[in-house]
């Protein structure tokens, strides 16, 4: 696969930046009657380089798959604002929205669900080149022919005929990864990619997104609920809390020296030692998550939090703090 020319970006500017952004969705009694609304993405600020590989990492909840599909251009922004080369996200539509999903690659976690079951690998990959114009035929099917190559599933000859049900569950996210990858996008999103894989083929597929995002330079959003998963494949982490991000940092940074409590929580857990609870799904760290209807006032960690400070932590909202370079966390421990 060539890389697609680099498009002239404002300098010094992110490719992938979000400013507040929030994504409500209505709560309604019989259809209509509205009775609230829950805050699944609540001020998020991020921003993406060109080439650099992060990871959105929190509990189930926490609002990661909201902000992914918000970054997609499948929810629309209910506040805030997004802008993929400079350019907002709410304001596209038509063919300026088509265009901008060809530039982002979605891998999805289920790649069964993803792969239409009346497809062959041949004909889910030729699918989107066709949608965006990519002609003549003997074209596409050098594009299908590489990307396949590109992602380990080589002669392409021996798999595109076959039908996702014939495919393990690893080939299966090979395709739809090769499938991300097929119009040359410059950021690849993908949204718990591995946790319905079988363990022994997850560090592969990993891999291969790591190894794919380097030599493209691409950018990769990584959302994923398992904090040991990030270390060798992102270089910087967001970490989720209740629909915003209450800390971020180089990847070394956040797993050496977490500064925000949930942080610290989430990889005390990690380092658990005791073989017995290997295999123990266990509420990280103790205590609920925040309902996101009604989220708690304050620190919305603040109710699960060993160090929260009465009259501070449970009244005020603790803004992104400097803590070290590239590195914020969103506390009133590090005011
Ligand atoms: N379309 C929707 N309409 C109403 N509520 C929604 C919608 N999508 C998500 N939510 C709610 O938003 C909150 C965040 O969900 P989301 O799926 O974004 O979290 P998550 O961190 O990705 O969790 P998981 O890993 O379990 O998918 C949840 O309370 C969920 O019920």
């Amino acid at each position: 696969m060539s890389p697609r020319p680099a498009q002239a970006a404002a300098p010094g500017e992110p490719l992938l930046a979000a400013r507040d952004l929030q994504t409500h969705f209505e709560l309604r009694r019989w259809g209509f009657l509205r009775t609230g609304s829950v805050r699944a993405v609540d001020g998020v600020d991020l921003t993406l380089d060109a080439g650099e590989a992060a990871a959105v990492v929190g509990e189930s909840g926490c609002g990661k798959s909201s902000l992914a599909r918000t970054l997609l251009g499948l929810h629309r922004p209910t506040g805030g604002e997004a802008r993929f080369e400079g350019q907002p996200l709410a304001r596209l539509r038509g063919a300026a929205l088509k265009a901008y999903r060809a530039r982002v690659g979605y891998v999805q976690q289920d790649p069964y669900g993803a792969l239409p079951p009346f497809m062959d690998v041949r004909r889910a990959l030729e699918e989107p080149l066709i949608v965006h114009g990519v002609a003549p035929r003997a074209e596409r099917e050098r594009r299908i022919e590489a990307a396949l190559e590109e992602v380990g599933l080589a002669p392409a000859g021996e798999v595109w005929g076959k039908y996702p049900h014939q495919l393990s569950g690893g080939q299966q996210q090979r395709v739809v990864i090769a499938r991300a990858l097929i119009l040359r996008p410059r950021m690849i999103l993908a949204d718990e990619p591995v946790s319905m894989l079988d363990a022994s083929v997850r560090v592969e597929i990993l891999e291969l997104l790591r190894r794919i995002q380097r030599e493209h330079r691409l950018a990769l959003l990584y959302i994923t609920h398992d904090l040991s998963t990030v270390r060798h494949y992102t270089d910087r982490v967001l970490v989720m809390y209740g629909g915003r991000i209450v800390e971020q940092a180089p990847v070394e940074a956040l797993l050496e020296r977490p500064q925000h409590p949930y942080a610290e929580a989430l990889l005390a857990a990690l380092a658990d030692p005791d073989p017995a609870n290997a295999r123990r799904e266990r509420p990280v760290p103790g205590g609920e998550p925040p309902s996101l209807a009604a989220p708690p006032p304050g620190c919305r960690f603040h109710p699960r939090c060993p160090y929260a400070m009465a009259g501070t932590c449970d009244v005020y909202d603790p803004p992104a703090l400097g803590v070290g370079e590239g590195h914020t966390a969103a506390c009133w421990l590090r005011a």
